[in-house]
């Protein structure tokens, strides 16, 4: 549950030139994460897909406990970081620029016997795919990160690496512009797509997807 949820209309407004923090209570642990919006844009902000996925993460029938995990498009690394709280091992990513926060954040709000549980790396979607095990991951989390109509090609082959058939992967947005929808159809050429949860009060969505059989090819 959301001690202080982050309330995303307030980025256009004074919250955009400073660095904040922003306080969040899951899995039985007070989370403290700080965010940079004046030096990482997008990345450096909770947004509120992110915390309805971690509501959903706690609150639903998800199991982590001993799954391996991947969050993809961490920014900040909320999601990443409830996933490792509620057993999974997780591998946190994003782009370059946004991992030093995404180190602070996991370093300040990891118990230390959970550390071992948890890496932060480097992934920019459709790029050093090898340097990741192909469908080696039991559960592939994103929040927000559907919005670039130019990364969708990109993002869908990382998908289609990182998951097995028997991989789950969970996706919550807020649907913005057609372009959206349009990849949760390109989605649908290798996956199975399902929404399973609907959070009104935040106007966001979580799709869960499976890979469909015989499909490999893009
Ligand atoms: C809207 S933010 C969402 C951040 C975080 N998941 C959340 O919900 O709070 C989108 C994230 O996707 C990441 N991103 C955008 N394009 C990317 C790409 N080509 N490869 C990897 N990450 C990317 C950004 O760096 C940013 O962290």
């Amino acid at each position: 549950m959301a001690l202080v949820p982050y309330d995303e209309n307030l980025v256009p407004g004074l919250s955009k030139l400073h660095k904040s923090s922003a306080e969040f209570e899951f899995a039985d642990h007070r989370l403290r994460l700080a965010q940079d919006w004046s030096g990482l844009g997008v990345a450096g902000v909770i947004w509120d897909a992110a915390v309805v996925l971690c509501m959903y993460l706690e609150l639903a029938p998800v199991n982590l406990k001993g799954r391996t995990a991947i969050e993809l498009g961490a920014g900040t690394g909320l999601v990443g970081i409830v996933a490792t709280l509620l057993g999974g091992n997780v591998t946190i990513t994003d782009r370059k620029p946004a991992l030093e926060l995404l180190r602070d954040n996991v370093k300040e709000n990891i118990p230390s016997d959970l550390q071992g549980a948890v890496q932060v790396s480097e992934l920019t979607w459709g790029e050093g795919l090898e340097h990741y095990p192909s469908g080696g991951y039991d559960l592939i989390l994103g929040a927000d990160i559907i919005y670039l109509e130019e990364t969708f090609p990109a993002l869908l082959r990382t998908l289609e690496h990182l998951s097995s058939m028997e991989s789950e992967l969970l996706l919550s947005c807020r649907i913005r512009y057609e372009r959206d929808k349009r990849f949760l159809r390109l989605l649908e050429s290798l996956f199975s797509v399902q929404e399973v949860h609907y959070n009104e009060q935040r106007d966001i969505h979580i799709y869960r997807a499976v890979r469909l059989k015989g499909k490999t090819e893009l």
